[in-house]
């Protein structure tokens, strides 16, 4: 073997010892996160996975994005991205957790183990691509990566600062011999351009819409990637973009927003005016969300759920009219509004599925259809086509025997699969699809808002000594631990008219999420309020008692 595992420890040691205190850590919901100065071991032991899973997987490329999305600036994290762009295969998140709790002295023996269970032949070339975000601590954390994956002997690209998405496609166009796309920020960007313009034509207004976007970058990668954007753009969309050079997802960013419900910080006045049309991404650029404040003052939110009936509702009617047959799907969490799910299953006629949070299990899911749409409430999504979707829309486009109207709505179609990042959500992305049909429909944002009218709806944090305590199922809305626990949230839910809520533990934060919906604003700030002391109380609350949301 070329490979002496003996370097796995004896190399670069400066970059990931791991301390006797160092508490064990899960690779959770997307990868890795902690505060910085405890991530160095983590970043060096996952260098050496991100190598042993190329050659696990005949050598393709993976992906190794250093980023702790919308968590604050002193965390950071990494996630492993496998060879179609997809999240790491969830076997392969044990193997994480488990190399990177091993202590030093067995770190050699588990990376053996490793190699001997999976039948890696150490031989074989790895390839890795790393990426990060722009976090102070993101090019050290790089370096242990780096390492990790040259311990292993190991090729690696680095891609400097880019979105989360742009690594997954970097990935995506690498293992299927640029099919996809060219691995490079051109060519990504290329490919996005050219599929936008081509979709709005040379009219950059329409009806209500209303060619001005204000964009928060929320102080991210998601600001500098859209500043290179808007100059090859080249007024096709004139987009502001504020919040790019303060600290990280402070008062700022789509989580913000989503989970305040309130404009950010860094954005002028006239922004959020009832005219205005904003947007904000999170720190690592994987998710967008659309807001306004209406004439009374209002602030409006237009979250994941309004982004996938926008988006999917389109697609419906262009399917429709340039008359293929394909199975349309969309994709939700327990996190959806009700409404929203009530509004796409008994409205547009959509069949709608619920999966546990986290995009992998949304991006497996929406993969059954022909045309999957999926997105979590937060804003983060995309859309998939299958094969079979795509090569009958390219017949359509070339077919005869079709009126010339359905050739080139079938033509339409092309340029909207190509303007999407199928390999992930993208903030990027999804802000450019709403934009082109938005335009398309000649709406602006009041418009939108008048599909269905959301329940009101509250997400809150409860902190307890252990968070692993609370144990769910079917698709997170069911605790099944503590035994009781959920017969108390239903007897709680029931005294409020159109009630939903449920709890389950964060896999990004050191935290348990309680979500409540209901009839009104008072009511769902109420229902939250009591299933988030009833949790504190009977699953181990810490600190000061949870208090109730401000109306
Ligand atoms: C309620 C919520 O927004 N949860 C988010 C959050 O996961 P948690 O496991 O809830 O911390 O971060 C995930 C990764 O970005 C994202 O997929 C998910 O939707
Ligand atoms: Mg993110």
């Amino acid at each position: 073997m070329s490979v002496n595992l003996r370097s796995v420890f004896a190399f670069a040691k400066e970059y990931h010892q791991k301390k006797e205190s160092q508490k064990d850590i899960q690779y959770g919901t997307a990868g890795f996160r902690s505060h910085a100065d405890n991530l160095d071991y983590v970043m060096y032991r996952m260098g050496l996975l991100a190598a042993l899973r190329s050659r696990a997987k005949a050598s393709q490329a993976i992906g190794v994005m250093i980023t702790a999305s919308h968590n604050p600036e002193h965390d950071n994290g990494v996630k492993l991205i496998d060879p179609l762009g997809e999240m790491l295969e969830q076997r392969w998140e044990q193997l994480a957790t488990d190399l990177v709790n091993v202590p030093d002295s067995g770190l050699e023996a588990q990376v053996a183990k490793i190699c001997e269970d999976e039948q890696i032949d150490n031989n074989e070339p790895a390839k890795v691509f790393v990426g990060m975000d722009t976090r102070y601590h993101s090019p050290q954390l790089s370096r242990a990566v780096v390492n990790g994956i040259l311990a292993l002997k190991g090729t690696v690209t680095e891609f400097g600062i880019v979105t989360t998405p742009m690594l997954h496609y970097f990935v995506t166009c690498t293992n299927t011999q640029n099919a996809y796309g060219l691995p490079t920020e051109e060519g990504y960007m290329g490919k996005l351009i050219a599929a936008f313009k081509a979709l709005r034509g040379e009219q950059a207004e329409r009806g209500n819409y209303r060619n001005q976007l204000y964009y928060d970058g929320a102080n991210g990668v998601g600001s500098l990637k859209m500043l290179g954007f808007i100059k090859k753009l080249n007024g096709a969309l004139n987009v502001k973009v504020f919040n790019s050079n303060g600290k990280i997802n402070f008062k700022c960013g789509a989580d913000f927003v989503k989970t305040n419900h309130r404009v950010p910080e860094g954005l002028p006045e006239e922004a959020a005016l009832a005219s205005g049309r904003c947007c904000s991404v999170d720190g690592d650029a994987d998710r967008v969300v659309y807001y306004f404040t209406d004439k009374e003052g209002t602030f409006r939110l237009l979250d994941g759920d309004r982004i996938a009936t926008l988006l999917a509702g389109y697609l419906k009617d262009l399917i429709e009219q340039c008359g293929v047959q394909l199975e349309m799907g969309l994709v939700q969490t327990a996190y959806a509004n009700g409404a929203s799910t009530d509004y796409i299953v008994n409205r547009m006629k959509i069949p709608v599925s619920c999966t546990r949070t986290g995009v992998k299990h949304l991006h497996h899911k929406a993969l059954e259809y022909d045309v999957g749409v999926y997105f979590e409430a937060n804003g983060h999504g995309t859309i998939i086509y299958s094969e079979k979707a795509k090569q009958a829309i390219r017949a359509a486009s070339q077919d005869e025997s079709r009126t010339e109207e359905q050739r080139k709505t079938a033509a339409r179609l092309l340029q909207m699969i190509d303007l999407t990042n199928e390999t992930v959500g993208d903030a990027i992305s999804d802000m450019l699809l709403v934009e082109t049909v938005l335009h398309a429909k000649g709406w602006n944002l009041h418009d939108w808002l008048a599909s269905y009218t959301d329940l009101p709806n509250v997400l809150e944090k409860v902190y307890l000594a252990d968070r692993n305590v609370i144990a769910v199922t079917d698709a997170d809305r069911v605790v099944v631990a503590p035994a009781g626990l959920q017969d108390s949230i239903n007897e709680i839910v029931a005294k409020f008219p159109k009630g939903r809520s449920f709890v389950r533990p964060s896999g990004t934060e050191d935290i348990v999420r309680v979500y409540a919906e209901a009839d009104t604003r008072a009511n769902a700030v109420q229902l939250a309020f009591e299933v988030a002391n009833l949790v504190f109380d009977q699953a181990g609350g810490i600190g000061s008692r949870p208090v109730k949301m401000e109306g």
